[in-house]
C-alpha cells in the first residue's frame, strides 16, 4: 500500500476539529485567512521556487535571492497588499534576504530611536525601499559586549558633522545582514564621543553606497564576509565587513530619542533610560520567540507524516510492518517536540501581547516594565531557539537515513535556523541577562517593591530571601547555576501561558482536550527530564515521579491516533514545507526516487571525470593484477 492511504487512514482516526485548530494555531479567523491565502498565492508561482538551492553556487545563489526579493516587493506593491499580507509573503517565501534587516531592524532602529523628525525624514524613503538599510552593531572584535564596541562618533563642533571611524582591525563592523552587497544606509553603533569624553555607544544613520550606481562612498570599505554553514541555508544573506576611515555624517543623523548633542556640541539625556538604545534588539528576540515555534512545528509536521508512513519490523503472517510512529520510543522523541511546537506558539503570542504592552507603557514615560521585558524576551529567545534548534536536529534522526537528504528538507532547515542561537544575543550571555534579573528581584524581597508579573510567584518564596552562599565572587563563581535557574524560570512562563491559554473558551470538538493533552506533555515531559532536579529539592517524591512517567505514557497513546491531524492543523504547503518525507500525500517512495534522478550528478550516466580519474584508476588496477 502507497503512503497516500496511509495518511488517508490516518486523518479519518483524529478526534477533533482540524479546521478548528488551523484558527487556534494561526491567532484568529482572519489570521488564519491571510496565512492561507497568501501561502497559496506563494506556492502556486514559480517565480518564489525554492527547490533548486542547495545545488547553486554561493553566486547563483545570492543572484537569485536579489531576483526573488525584487519579485516579491514588485507582488506586495502590484496586488496592493497590506502590512500583514507583505509580511506572510516573506515568510512563506521562505529565504532570508537583506529585505528581513531593512524591515526588521532598519526601520524600527529608526522608530524606536529616532526623533519625530529623524523618524519623519528617513521612514518614507525606507517604506519605499529608495533607501536600503541593515543594522551594522557588532564588530569583529565584541558581538555580546555591546559597550565594548570600538567604532567611534566623535562629534566636530566646526562643520556640525559627526566624524564615523574605525580604529583598530578588530572595529570592523562584522556580521550585519545585507551589508554585504546591497545596503545603502546603516544604522551604525559607536560610541559617541564629544568635546573630548565619552557618552557610550549609540546609533548613526549612515550612508554607505551611492544611490546612483551602488559604489561605496568615500572612506568606506565595504564587503561579504564569505560562506556560511550549510549549502544554501544562510548563504542567501550577504552578512558583511565594514570600515569606516574617518567618515563624516550631518550631525542631525545621530539617532536622538535617547540623547542629543546640540551644534554647540552640548551632550544631553533625555529622561528615558539608557537601555533603549537597546531597544531594537526587544523587538527582535521577540519576533525571534514567535517565529521559533514555525521552525519547530515544521520539522515535526516532517517528522510525524514521515513516521506514519515508514515502516520497519513486526510484519505478522506477512501483514504489513509497524508504521514507526507506533514505536513507544518514537513517540516519547516526538510527541514532546510536537507539544513544544504548540507550547512555543501561544508563548510567542504572549510575548508579542508583552511587548506591544511595554511599547505603549513606554510612550506613556512608564518604564515601569522594561526590566521585565528585557528579561522575557532574553529569555524566551535562549529558550525557544536553543529548543528548536535541537528539536530540528532530533527530527532529522527521527526520519532515519532519509532524514539525512536535501529533498527531507530537514538539513536546509537546521543550517537556516541554527544561528539563531547565536545572533540577537548568544543565548547564554542573554541568559545570565535573565539570571541577573532574578538576582535583583530576590535581593528586593521583603522591601516595599513586590514581585509582579513573571516573577509574582517569588513572594511565595520569601524563605529565598534566607539563602545564603559562602562562594567568593557569587555571581561569576555561581552563573552555571544561575542559567539553569533563568531555564527553569523561563520554563515556568511557558508552561503557565500554555495553562492561561486553556482557561480561554476554546471553539471547535475536541480541541481544546487535544490541547490539555498536548500542555500536560510538554510540562510532564519537563519534570521528567529534570527529574534529578525536582527529587534532590525535595518538590517531587519517587512516587511521582513514577507517576509522572506513568502519565507520559497514557498522553503519548492519547496523541497518537490525533498526531497526523495535528500537524496538519499547521496548515503548510508542500512548497512551504520543502521536504518530500513531509508532502501532505504521503507518497514518498516515488517522489524520492524520482527526485534522485534529477541530481546533476546523474545528468550523465558516466560522471565528468572518468576519462580522467577512474579508467587510469581501473586500468593500473588490471595492469597491476596482471603482473
Ligand atoms: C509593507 C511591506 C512590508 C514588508 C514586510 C516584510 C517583513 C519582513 C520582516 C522580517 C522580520 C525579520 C526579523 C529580523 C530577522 C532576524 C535576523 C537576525 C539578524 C541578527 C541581528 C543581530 O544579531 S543584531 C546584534 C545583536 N546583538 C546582541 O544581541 C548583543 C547581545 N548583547 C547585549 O544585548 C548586551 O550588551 C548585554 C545585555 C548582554 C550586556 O549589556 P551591558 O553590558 O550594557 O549591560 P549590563 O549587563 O551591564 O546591563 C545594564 C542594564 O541594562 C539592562 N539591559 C541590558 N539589555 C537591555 C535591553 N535590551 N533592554 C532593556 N534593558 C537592558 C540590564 O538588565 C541591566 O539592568 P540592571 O537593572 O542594571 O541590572
Ligand atoms: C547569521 C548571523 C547574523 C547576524 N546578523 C547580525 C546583524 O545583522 N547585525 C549585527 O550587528 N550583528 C549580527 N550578528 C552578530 C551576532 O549578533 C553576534 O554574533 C552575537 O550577538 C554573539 O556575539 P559574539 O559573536 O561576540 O559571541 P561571543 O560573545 O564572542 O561568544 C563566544 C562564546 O563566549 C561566551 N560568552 C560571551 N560572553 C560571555 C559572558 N559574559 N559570560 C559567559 N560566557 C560568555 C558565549 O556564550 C559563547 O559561547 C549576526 C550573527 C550571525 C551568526
Amino acid at each position: 500500500m502507497e503512503g497516500v492511504d496511509h495518511l488517508a487512514h490516518e486523518r479519518n482516526k483524529s478526534e477533533f476539529d482540524v479546521d478548528a485548530m488551523k484558527i487556534v494555531w494561526a491567532g484568529s479567523p482572519h489570521a488564519f485567512d491571510v496565512s492561507d491565502r497568501i501561502s497559496k498565492l506563494v506556492a502556486s508561482d514559480p517565480g518564489f521556487r525554492k527547490d533548486n538551492r542547495s545545488t547553486l553556487s554561493r553566486k547563483e545563489l545570492f543572484k537569485n535571492t536579489l531576483r526573488k526579493a525584487a519579485y516579491a516587493w514588485k507582488t506586495i506593491v502590484d496586488l496592493r497588499l497590506s502590512e500583514e499580507e507583505a509580511a506572510k509573503l516573506r515568510f512563506y517565501v521562505d529565504e532570508p534576504a537583506f529585505t528581513d534587516l531593512h524591515w526588521g531592524m532598519f526601520i524600527p532602529a529608526i522608530k524606536g530611536q529616532g526623533t519625530e523628525e529623524q523618524q519623519q525624514k528617513w521612514l518614507p524613503l525606507a517604506y519605499k525601499m529608495q533607501i536600503i538599510g541593515c543594522y551594522a552593531q557588532t564588530e569583529l572584535g565584541h558581538g555580546s559586549n555591546v559597550q565594548g564596541l570600538e567604532t567611534t562618533a566623535t562629534f566636530d563642533p566646526q562643520t556640525d558633522e559627526f566624524i564615523i571611524h574605525s580604529p583598530t582591525l578588530t572595529s570592523s563592523k562584522w556580521w550585519p545582514g545585507g551589508l554585504g552587497k546591497v545596503a545603502t544606509h546603516a544604522i551604525a553603533y559607536a560610541r559617541l564621543i564629544v568635546g573630548g569624553r565619552e557618552h557610550g555607544v549609540n546609533g548613526f544613520i549612515v550612508q554607505l553606497r551611492s544611490l546612483e550606481d551602488h559604489s561605496p562612498l568615500l572612506g568606506i570599505t565595504v564587503g561579504d564576509i564569505g560562506m556560511k554553514f550549510g549549502n544554501g541555508a544562510y548563504n542567501t544573506m550577504d552578512n558583511g565587513v565594514l570600515r569606516f576611515d574617518h567618515v563624516r555624517i550631518p550631525r542631525n543623523q545621530m539617532l536622538m530619542r535617547v540623547s542629543q548633542v546640540t551644534c554647540e556640541g552640548k551632550y544631553k539625556q533625555s529622561d528615558v533610560p539608557r537601555q533603549l538604545v537597546y531597544g531594537t534588539m526587544v523587538y527582535v528576540r521577540q519576533t525571534i520567540v514567535a517565529d521559533a515555534s514555525c521552525a519547530l512545528s515544521r520539522a515535526v509536521c516532517i517528522a510525524t507524516r514521515y513516521s506514519a508512513v515508514r515502516r520497519q519490523f513486526g510484519s505478522q503472517n506477512g501483514g504489513p510492518e509497524t508504521q514507526v510512529i507506533d514505536y513507544k520510543t518514537q513517540q516519547s522523541r516526538l510527541f514532546p517536540l510536537l507539544a513544544s511546537a504548540y507550547a512555543f506558539r501561544f508563548i510567542g503570542e504572549w510575548l508579542k501581547w508583552l511587548y506591544a504592552d511595554v511599547t505603549q507603557r513606554l510612550q506613556a514615560n512608564d518604564f515601569s516594565t522594561l526590566p521585565e521585558a528585557h528579561a522575557c524576551t532574553a529569555g524566551l529567545k535562549s529558550l525557544t531557539t536553543t529548543a528548536t534548534a535541537d528539536g530540528i536536529e532530533e527530527c532529522r534522526k527521527l526520519c532515519g537515513g532519509h532524514g539525512y537528504l536535501c529533498s527531507s528538507g530537514l538539513p536546509e532547515l537546521f543550517a537556516v535556523y541554527v544561528p539563531a542561537c547565536t545572533y540577537e544575543g548568544d543565548n547564554t550571555v542573554l541568559l545570565l541577562q535573565v539570571a541577573r534579573f532574578l538576582m535583583k528581584t530576590v535581593s528586593q524581597l521583603g522591601s516595599s517593591k513586590k514581585p509582579v508579573g513573571t516573577i509574582a510567584y517569588m513572594t511565595r518564596v520569601e524563605h529565598l530571601m534566607q539563602c545564603r552562599c559562602g562562594v567568593q565572587r557569587g555571581f561569576a563563581e555561581l552563573s552555571v547555576d544561575l542559567v539553569e535557574a533563568a531555564v527553569a524560570h523561563c520554563q515556568l512562563i511557558v508552561v503557565s501561558k500554555f495553562i492561561e491559554k486553556l482557561q480561554q473558551e476554546i471553539p471547535g470538538k475536541g480541541v481544546k482536550q487535544q490541547l490539555e493533552v498536548l500542555c500536560n506533555i510538554y510540562a510532564l515531559f519537563l519534570l521528567h527530564k529534570h527529574q534529578g532536579d525536582f527529587l534532590s529539592t525535595g518538590c517531587i517524591t519517587p512516587k511521582h515521579a513514577a507517576l509522572a512517567n506513568d502519565e507520559l505514557r497514557s498522553l503519548y497513546s492519547q496523541v497518537r491516533p490525533n498526531a497526523i491531524a495535528l500537524v496538519d492543523a499547521f496548515n503548510y504547503t508542500d512548497h512551504y514545507l520543502g521536504s518530500i518525507l513531509g508532502c501532505y500525500d504521503g507518497n514518498v517512495y516515488p517522489k524520492l526516487y524520482e527526485a534522485a534522478w534529477k541530481d546533476p550528478l546523474n545528468e550523465s550516466v558516466v560522471p565528468d571525470g572518468y576519462h580522467q580519474y577512474i579508467r587510469p584508476l581501473l586500468k593500473q588496477e588490471i595492469r597491476t593484477a596482471r603482473l
